[in-house]
């Protein structure tokens, strides 16, 4: 076990948006089959490092690592998935016929349709079209896609957002039988409860990371009670220290 190479290895990752620095230099790596959380405020950066991790962004310096190529590698293409925070499927077509057209473009095997369908809990919703689905139903057509082809990496951009806490429950579980399975998910989220539910944790803020642990390992450095409490805990101790 401890000569696997990390799923994915980041190293000094600076970039620049909008001639801003927005990611300050991280570095951290992701062990195989295991499910990251990345959380943090809004603005603080998630979004542009998984851009940088399928290889979508344009870094100023640094090295990503994913699947021991360079993020963004053509042979990375069906090795990696990605889900962006906005859906990107067909409106005017249905959950299944969207999954059959991204099935195809990707190469993925005909019978992932169904199965993808039945792993977001779409199955009474296969034939709907997609433009009359609940922003929650969407937000699992948008996933559904990144799922296909089993991905060894899942890159997923607040899976979460819009749904209630039973589907939020079921997809957490969908994640760690995934892990379980040997997929690595890199997963964000500005919701400190479901921070509990991964094997790691990334919190970051304004575009540096702030602490890398297990939820329980953050607990415990913290002493604070909940995660919430801990991340707060960390930006005051962040505050009166300066780096
Ligand atoms: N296209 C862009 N041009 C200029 N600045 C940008 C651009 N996209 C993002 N930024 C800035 O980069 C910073 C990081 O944004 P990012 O979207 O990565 O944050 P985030 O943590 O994913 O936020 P959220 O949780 O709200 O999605 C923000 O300050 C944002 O304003």
């Amino acid at each position: 076990m401890m000569s696997s190479s990390p799923a994915v290895s980041v190293r000094d990752l600076r970039v620049v948006r909008g001639g801003r620095e927005v990611l300050h230099g991280l570095s951290f790596d992701v062990p195989l089959g295991s499910v990251v959380g990345l959380l943090g405020p809004s603005g603080c950066g998630k979004t542009t490092l998984m851009r940088a991790l399928v290889g979508v962004q344009v870094v100023r310096s640094g090295a990503v690592t994913v699947l021991g190529e360079e993020a963004g590698s053509r042979g990375l293409r069906r090795r990696v998935g990605y889900a962006t925070q906005t859906p990107a499927v067909y409106a005017d077509l249905s959950v299944a016929e969207n999954m059959r057209y991204f099935a195809s473009v990707l190469g993925a095997p005909r019978g992932d349709v169904a199965r993808v369908i039945d792993e977001v809990g779409l199955g009474k919703h296969r034939d709907q079209v997609v433009s009359t689905l609940s922003g929650g139903q969407l937000n699992r057509v948008n996933l559904a896609v990144a799922l296909l082809g089993t991905p060894e990496l899942l890159v997923l951009d607040e899976p979460t957002v819009g749904l209630d806490p039973v589907l939020r429950q079921e997809l957490w579980e969908l994640f760690r039988e995934l892990a379980d399975r040997g997929t690595t998910l890199v997963v964000s989220s500005h919701v400190m409860d479901e921070a509990g539910r991964t094997d790691r944790l990334l919190l970051m803020r304004e575009g540096r990371i702030l602490a890398d642990g297990s939820p329980e390992a953050l607990r415990s450095r913290t002493g604070a009670a909940d995660l919430e409490e801990a991340f707060l805990q960390l930006i005051n101790e962040r505050a009166e220290s300066p780096a």
